[in-house]
């Protein structure tokens, strides 16, 4: 897999070099480059917003860097991922999903957003994905790159070395995960289950799925369809 990102702040990344995807990248599983949006301007103050036709506060990111910055990276099998609070909601699903594509390009926005002609035009050249990472307002788009790059490179095979720490995690079965115990068995009074010392599987599997069940009715009952569909799982 091979992810691009546009940015006005490149050294936003540089934590990209660390940690599970810094091996990921060192063993070539993912590549990963990096642009400057200011590097696509012309003028000598590297110009890369304006003022908002229609008025309002605020200023606009400027279509002719993007389109420049773009046409280096995108090409007709890429997937051009805009983060926005407007966007389609992210989810595992969609993080599965994208895991399985060959070239993502992420561009940040910044200010009020970029001129929205750059996602029509790009939109008749490729498939344009615009993505929220939650119903809250950051101040670009770099953040919600980020956590979307961690939760899709964890899913690229190779990425984690034992690929069924990934089947039990939440959101995965569409249910939020189990509570998690170590040793020792009694801390500060406070004993893990019982069941759990058990060494009956089936016992523990049936514990453990009770526990998502009820977890994920407490927590997030939006994730839950209807009755039956509870029932089943
Ligand atoms: O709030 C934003 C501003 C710019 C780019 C993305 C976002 C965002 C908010 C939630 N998900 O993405």
């Amino acid at each position: 897999m091979r992810l691009d990102i546009v940015t006005i702040f490149p050294a936003f990344f540089g934590v990209l070099d660390v940690s599970l995807l810094g091996k990921a990248r060192a063993s070539g599983l993912i590549e990963v480059g990096v642009h400057d949006l200011r590097d696509f301007t012309h003028d000598r103050h590297r110009t890369v917003d304006d003022t908002p036709y229609g008025g309002g506060a605020g200023m606009v990111m400027k279509p002719e860097p993007w389109g420049e910055a773009l046409d280096s990276v995108v090409t007709p099998s890429s997937v051009l991922i805009v983060p926005s609070p407007a966007g389609h909601p992210f989810t595992q699903a969609t993080a599965r999903e994208l895991a399985t594509r060959e070239h993502l390009v992420f561009a940040c926005g910044r200010y009020e957003g970029i001129d929205q002609r750059v996602v029509e035009h790009y939109s008749e050249r490729t498939e344009v994905r615009q993505l929220s990472v939650g119903d809250y307002v950051l101040n670009g788009g770099e953040v919600a790159t980020m956590a979307m790059i961690e939760a899709i490179g964890r899913l690229v095979p190779g990425v984690v070395g034992n690929p069924e720490s990934l089947t039990e995690e939440s959101h995965e079965d569409g249910l939020l995960e189990y509570p998690s115990y170590t040793k020792p068995p009694v801390w500060r009074d406070l004993a893990v289950p019982e069941v759990l010392l058990s060494g009956n599987h089936g016992a523990i599997a049936a514990w453990r799925h009770e526990q998502q069940l009820a977890r994920t009715r407490a927590v997030r009952p939006d994730l839950l369809g209807t009755a039956d569909s509870i029932e089943e799982r």
